[in-house]
């Protein structure tokens, strides 16, 4: 495992691919696209919205109900593929189309087709990854269920590496042909490509070589891959389980509604912008304190590099420990009433959670490089669902549907949507 980001077990070569990723993503002209995308992206969920359940006649038939957490992935699969790859994808079109029986959306059907194809074959690959991880060579080569899977896996990886070849390929031939006076796109690959190039408005800054020689097209494949798997399910389940807490506490549901009235002057239409984000300080504790009490991310792992002494015990060197983010997040000696969910306790001036307490992205060197992201996808949702709509769980006395594997993914929300007053 030396490739890429996520699985990469490395130092070294982890150590590069995670220069250039977090560099692009963090850059302050990746950050302001983000909302810019967002909005848009959004814009086009409403539209289908407005067709499938807001429409009087859908409304007067009782037929407004919706599993939002399938809208949410395909949400978030089509901004952080358009914002990675800098083309854009077009799963939420593609659900349309299934659940439209006349009208279809305004987009090329063979567009659509490819990019459902394209997210399809990307979940299978980190599927598949999983069985090449846990799956011994020789099970993979002589016994047929194994071997079925593992060349049906292979043909997969051909078919994404194929695509994103072709897409890397535009994007460098595009590159070459912008003049050096005019700007480039702002999506991840573009400044991938360009980093450490003298398109780059850091280049001769760094000395070190081994760092900042440009990346191959077969290294660029693994980081926006990886992106792209670790950065869609996490944000789409983290957005369903606000929407089930915001259900279940009125409260705090009335008090983030104030804060978004206040700040948008009751315009339910306005782009939201960086400055917006920065404001929305109660959204932002909502996030958290969810994430807190319900995280997505359930645990993660460290490998001890010499032997060491932890939790009262001696362990060798090589040992992987898994770091249970829920006893953390739910542990008394960090935090008070532990059990209650409280967006309040993140608005104490001067708050801080006690070190390593909070750790919904992780932390140290590997904390999660997607982090900003995330957080300006989950604010700017959470005002574009609650500015304009109500939204309200069809059955309030059900649990939250969940399944627990790498990440608590939910399976199903079952909600009401109609223009809010
Ligand atoms: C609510 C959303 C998200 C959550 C809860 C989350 C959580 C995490 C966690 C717990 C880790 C492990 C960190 C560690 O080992 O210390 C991680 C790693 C990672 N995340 Fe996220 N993440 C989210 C969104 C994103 C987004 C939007 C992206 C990028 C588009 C992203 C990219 C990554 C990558 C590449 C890693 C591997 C980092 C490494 O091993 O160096 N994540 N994330």
């Amino acid at each position: 495992m030396d490739k890429g980001i996520l699985l990469n077990q490395d130092y070294k070569s982890w150590r590069y691919n995670r220069n250039f990723f977090s560099q692009a993503i963090l850059s302050p002209k990746f950050v302001s696209e983000a909302p810019h995308l967002i909005n848009k992206l959004f814009n086009e969920l409403e539209g289908y919205w407005d067709k499938l359940y807001i429409k009087e006649e859908v409304i007067n038939e009782n037929r407004n109900k919706m599993d939002v957490s399938t809208w949410f992935n395909l949400f978030t699969n089509d901004v952080i593929i358009t914002l990675l790859t800098g083309e854009r994808s077009y799963t939420m079109a593609g659900y349309f189309n299934e659940l439209s029986d006349d009208e279809k959306a305004e987009r090329p059907s063979a567009l659509i087709d490819e990019t459902v194809k394209f997210v399809h074959a990307i979940r299978k690959h980190f599927l598949g990854l999983l069985i090449f991880q846990f799956v011994p060579p020789f099970l993979r080569h002589y016994f047929p269920y194994f071997k079925n899977k593992s060349d049906d896996i292979l043909q997969n990886i051909e078919f994404i590496n194929q695509r994103m070849d072709a897409i890397i390929k535009r994007r460098r031939e595009e590159i070459e042909n912008t003049p050096l006076d005019k700007p480039l796109s702002n999506d991840l690959l573009t400044s991938i490509i360009t980093a450490n190039t003298p398109r780059d408005i850091n280049y001769n800054k760094i000395d070190d070589k081994e760092v900042t020689r440009p990346m191959t097209d077969s290294e660029i494949r693994v980081i926006i891959f990886d992106g792209i798997i670790a950065g869609t399910d996490t944000t789409a389940n983290t957005i369903s389980f606000i929407v089930y807490y915001l259900a279940h506490h009125p409260d705090v549901k009335r008090k983030m509604l104030n804060e978004i009235d206040r700040i948008f002057q009751d315009d339910k239409t306005r782009l939201i912008t960086e400055n917006d984000i920065h404001n929305l300080k109660y959204c932002e504790a909502i996030v958290k304190e969810v994430s807190r009490i319900f995280s997505v991310a359930n645990s993660f792992s460290r490998c001890l590099e010499k032997p060491d002494e932890i939790g009262g015990y001696q362990w060798p060197a090589d040992t992987i420990i898994r770091i249970n983010i829920d006893a953390i997040h739910n542990n008394e000696e960090y935090w008070d009433e532990p059990e209650k969910f409280n967006p309040d306790r993140w608005m104490v001036e001067g708050f801080e959670p006690k070190k390593n307490s909070f750790i919904m992205f992780g932390g140290g060197l590997r904390v999660c490089p997607g982090r900003k992201l995330a957080m300006i996808e989950l604010v700017c949702l959470m005002v574009l669902l609650f500015r304009k709509y109500d939204i309200d769980l069809i059955d309030k006395k059900a649990p939250l549907k969940t399944e627990s594997s790498i990440i608590t993914a939910c399976t199903e929300l079952l909600v009401e949507i109609k223009l809010r007053n």
